[in-house]
């Protein structure tokens, strides 16, 4: 079963990606971006202000692809559990905002970086958002890069919206604005409903 982690910068992923890995030991605990050479060409890009924003998109995408290859894909084939912290709606949302705001040219963004997706990707079989206003968001990341603008965040959290409207079972929405141990005990709450289903 493959579990994605979903939510603004700052909603605390990490945070509860951490506290999983103690209830499941002999889980895969995963992130994107990776720390492949793939990974590190995105981090190289996302720490360019003047990267061109489609280029952008088809490094996190090609970053996804090996990660599915070396890393996904065999862990379900040994009947793994994976919780993977970011994923591809981590795409969908964020280089969708990206790309709506560019002039690229790309009539709807989110739908365009979905279908790059279907032909090749492995859905998760659930996404727990953890779910968050974009000003706290941007305070509890340090607001530290060009993602982390206030309007482009809010931008990214109506996407987020989009994809849970689309597939409201597939998505756990957790509220993010919680004291930590209260967020960890929901998502580990979910998770077991979800591991013993
Ligand atoms: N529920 C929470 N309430 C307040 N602060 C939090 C909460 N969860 C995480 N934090 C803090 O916010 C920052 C970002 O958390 P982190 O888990 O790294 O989020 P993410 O991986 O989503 O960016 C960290 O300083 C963390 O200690
Ligand atoms: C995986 C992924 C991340 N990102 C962005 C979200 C974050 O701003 C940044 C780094 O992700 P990450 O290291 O997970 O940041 P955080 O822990 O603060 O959420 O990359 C995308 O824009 N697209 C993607 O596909």
């Amino acid at each position: 079963m493959l579990i994605t982690l979903e939510g603004l910068d700052g909603s605390g992923k990490t945070t509860v990606w951490e506290a999983l890995q103690d209830v499941y030991p002999d889980a895969t605990f995963t992130r994107e971006p990776t720390d492949s050479w793939y990974g590190e060409a995105v981090a190289r890009s996302m720490g360019d202000s003047e990267a061109d924003p489609l280029a952008e998109l088809f490094l996190y995408t090609a970053d996804h692809a090996n990660h599915l290859s070396e890393t996904v894909r065999p862990a379900l084939a040994d009947g793994d559990l994976v919780v993977s912290d970011r994923y591809s709606d981590s795409r969908f949302a964020y280089q969708g905002a990206t790309l709506a705001r560019t002039d690229a040219d790309i009539k709807r963004p989110l739908e365009y970086v979905r279908g790059i997706h279907a032909a090749f990707s492995r859905p998760p079989d659930a996404t727990i958002y953890l779910d968050l206003d974009p000003e706290t968001a941007a305070e509890r990341a340090g607001r530290t890069d060009k993602f982390e603008r206030d309007g482009y965040l809010a931008a990214v959290r109506d996407n987020y919206e989009r994809l849970i409207d689309a597939e409201p079972g597939r998505f756990h929405r957790v509220d993010a604005t919680r004291a930590p141990e209260d967020v960890v005990a929901r998502v580990e709450e979910v998770v077991a409903g979800l591991v013993d289903r």
